[in-house]
Formats: C-alpha cells, structure tokens, sequence
C-alpha cells in the first residue's frame, strides 16, 4: 500500500502553462524519496500541491492520493479546506527552507511547537508542557529555547524548533524543502543528520527536496529528476549518481562533484 501516490500530476499558472506537467511517482510509508531539479523545475510546487497549499491562481489537475495506515485514502486534488486541514500536520507535513516563514515571530517557539502538538494530538495542560519540552529536547534545544522569539535564537536553531514542531505531530509523511539550503554550511551537516534520525526513528517517510545531489544522497533512498516540471529520470541513488542518464542529472552530479571538491581544496 503506498502512502502517497501521484498520478499523472499537472500543475498550470494562471495563463494556462503547465509549470509540473504529467507528474506520476508513489512513496510507501518508511520510504525516502529525493526530489531533485535545479531551479524553477517544479520542486517546490510538486511539495505543496500534495498538501493543498498552491499558491492562489495555480491549478492541480491529476491525483494526489494520501493514505496512512490502517486509514482511508483521501483525494488532496479539488479536495475542500476542511479535509486537507484532517490531513496537514497528521497525516503529511512540511519543513521549508527558511524556518522565518514558518515560525510566527510574535510566538514563543515552545508555544507553536505546542500549537501544533495541540491541534494534531488534542493534548492540554501539564501534558501539553511536557510534550513540548521533550520534543524540543528531541530536536537538541532546551526550555530556555521554549521561551525564546524566533528572532532571539539562531537559524539552525530555528530550523531545529519548526522541525520539532512538524515531528511532534507525528506524521506519515515528512516533506522537506530544501531544509538545509538557508543554514551555514557548519549547521547544515548537524540538520541534515537531526532529519535523517528522526525519520528513522519515528518510521516517517520523507520526501526531500533539493538542487544538491550530494544532499539528497545522504537521506534519500530513490531519486526523481525534475526538469522544467517534467520527470526526467528516476532510481536509486546509487544508479542515479553511477550512471546518469539524463543531461540534467549529469549537470547536477558535476556541480555536486565540484562542491565536494571545492571543500576538500582539491581539484575537481
Ligand atoms: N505563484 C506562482 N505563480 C506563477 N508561477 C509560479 C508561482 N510559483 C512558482 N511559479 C513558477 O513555477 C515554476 C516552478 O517553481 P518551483 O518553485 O516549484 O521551482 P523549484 O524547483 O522549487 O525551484 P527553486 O529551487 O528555485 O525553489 C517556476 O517557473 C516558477 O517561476
């Protein structure tokens, strides 16, 4: 049974042009899928469209199909607001990039990690409390963080807090965009590390998205290539980055490859 299955998915601006077009791929619960494609492929559309949150004005056409264990699958395509409010957060969630969006900066970090445990798992009072300091406790941030603006701490710790709040709703599904792409390069390796254990953990299946292959090959078990919201190519990691097919994934194992080597002060 998949979790999440996408058919044949096209997503069209306002002048009617196809920004995803004929998107089909499935995700069975504990799987890690890669989404990669340089920018303006269609990864971050791809993302919210399985959680309802096009931007006004973009329309979805195919299927997007989400189904926990154990539950019913539900229709996310042409779905109303109150069906996709059952399934954010419970069934599929969302890390971005940049944790500012995400965190309300008039809230104390512990009271939107607890917001969501609340609304998602109905728990209040001293449970509530302790939910939120051990998942923040989770994601390595204490209760003086709790207590903290968004904009008193730093962006790793930021990152970690809205990760917290995603997990501790537990969901089937973790969809990650591009969640490192905004930390310095010291904080991204530590995040990227947090992530990979949590879904381990907790047996979350996480859909990673990426322009960095290199990223993607740390925490992603299969990969699919965006190329001007076409799937250009997709495999396990190690077929995609062993033998890419595509000119565009080879483009972006090359820049991966330079990276790597620009680190190492080598030549690439
Ligand atoms: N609200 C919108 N209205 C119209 N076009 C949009 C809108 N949002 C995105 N697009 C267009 O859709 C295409 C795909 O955008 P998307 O953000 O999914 O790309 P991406 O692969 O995530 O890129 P990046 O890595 O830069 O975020 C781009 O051409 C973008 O300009």
């Amino acid at each position: 049974m998949n979790l999440l299955t996408v058919d044949m998915l096209t997503i069209s601006g306002t002048d009617g042009r196809a920004l995803v077009s004929e998107l089909s791929f499935a995700l069975s619960p504990g799987e890690r899928l890669g989404l990669i494609g340089e920018s303006g492929s269609g990864k971050s559309l791809t993302a919210l469209a399985v959680l309802g949150l096009l931007p006004a004005g973009l329309r979805a056409s195919g299927s997007i199909r989400l189904q926990p264990a154990g539950g019913e699958p539900t229709e996310v395509v042409g779905a109303a607001d109150r069906t996709l409010r059952r399934l954010r957060g419970r069934v599929a969630t969302v890390v971005f990039q940049e944790p500012l969006t995400a965190l309300d900066p008039l809230m104390r970090i512990g009271n939107q990690v607890g917001w969501a445990i609340r609304r998602t798992r109905g728990l209040r009072g001293s449970a509530l409390r302790d939910a939120v300091l051990s998942a923040l406790a989770e994601v390595g941030l204490d209760d003086r963080i709790a207590r903290a603006y968004p904009h008193e701490v730093s962006g790793g710790q930021r990152q970690r807090a809205a990760i917290a709040a995603a997990v501790a709703c537990r969901p089937a599904l973790l969809i990650a965009d591009e969640p490192t792409t905004a930390l310095d390069v010291t904080v991204q390796a530590d995040v990227l590390a947090l992530l990979d254990r949590l879904v381990a953990d907790r047996g979350m299946a996480l859909l990673f998205i990426s322009h960095d292959l290199a990223v993607v090959a740390r925490v992603a078990e299969r990969v699919l290539v965006l190329a001007q919201g076409v799937a250009v190519e997709s495999g396990t990691v190690t077929e995609v980055v062993t033998a890419p097919d595509h000119p565009v994934t080879r483009a972006l194992l090359s820049s991966a490859r330079q990276l790597d080597a620009a680190l190492d002060g080598r030549q690439p």
